[in-house]
């Protein structure tokens, strides 16, 4: 199982500093949305550059004119970029239809849906490369979240899938356990004291 950190800071300096002390533990680097919003696709580009032995992933969060704005992500060196599950079939077609013409991929970032087992199946049908079965921050905070509510849909829909939504140390083994190709981890690197120990403590809570 990979492992992807997210980094969800709003500046490009910030997000080099935190994926240089990450490096060594993690497979994917991730810009979080509020960083590509801040600083534009400039900063993929920075953080392709500085780390360019990683995937670099762009989290778009994509809603609406796929194939121009996966586009953008991919000519500026991202590797994997989002598109919603929410959106138009059409939507998450165009965004593949980029990403085939870069040789690279487009995750559906499942936040906000529902049904995530039977819209997993339908976009993994339409090209994604895998779902990410996420809850968003907001989500989180929220009375009764549980990470097992995204974990058991993963293991129900039965395509390539990563979990995002507080994933942390204590957790990852489980979601290993589930099956998920990829775990993703922000918070719990970002907002350590010393996020290079935190990766490393992820990385060691995985099994090879
Ligand atoms: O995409 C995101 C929010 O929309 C976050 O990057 C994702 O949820 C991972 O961060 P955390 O581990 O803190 O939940």
């Amino acid at each position: 199982m990979k492992i992807q950190f997210a980094i969800d800071t709003t500046t490009t300096q910030k997000a080099l500093e935190l994926a240089a002390a990450a490096a060594p533990s993690v497979d994917i680097l991730e810009l979080g949305t509020p960083l590509i919003k801040s600083e534009g696709t400039a900063a993929i580009t920075a953080l392709k550059n500085a780390h360019p032995d990683k995937q670099i992933f762009a989290d778009l969060k994509i809603m609406d004119t796929g194939y121009l704005e996966a586009n953008l992500a991919f000519e500026a060196g991202a590797d994997l970029v989002t598109v919603l599950g929410v959106a138009d079939n059409s939507t998450i077609k165009g965004a593949v239809g980029a990403g085939r013409a870069h040789g690279k991929s487009v995750v559906v970032d499942l936040i906000g849906v529902k049904d995530k087992v039977t819209r997993a199946r339908e976009v993994t049908e339409l090209g994604a490369t895998f779902v990410e079965i996420h809850a968003g921050l907001d989500e989180q905070a929220q009375d009764g979240y549980s990470l097992d509510t995204l974990l058991t849909a993963g293991k129900e829909a039965g395509v390539p899938f990563s979990v995002a939504g507080g994933v942390s140390p204590s957790t990852i083994g489980a979601v290993q356990s589930a099956g998920a190709q990829v775990a993703v981890v922000g918070s719990a690197i970002y907002s350590a004291e010393d996020p290079a120990s935190a990766a490393a403590a992820v990385r060691q809570a995985v099994t090879a």
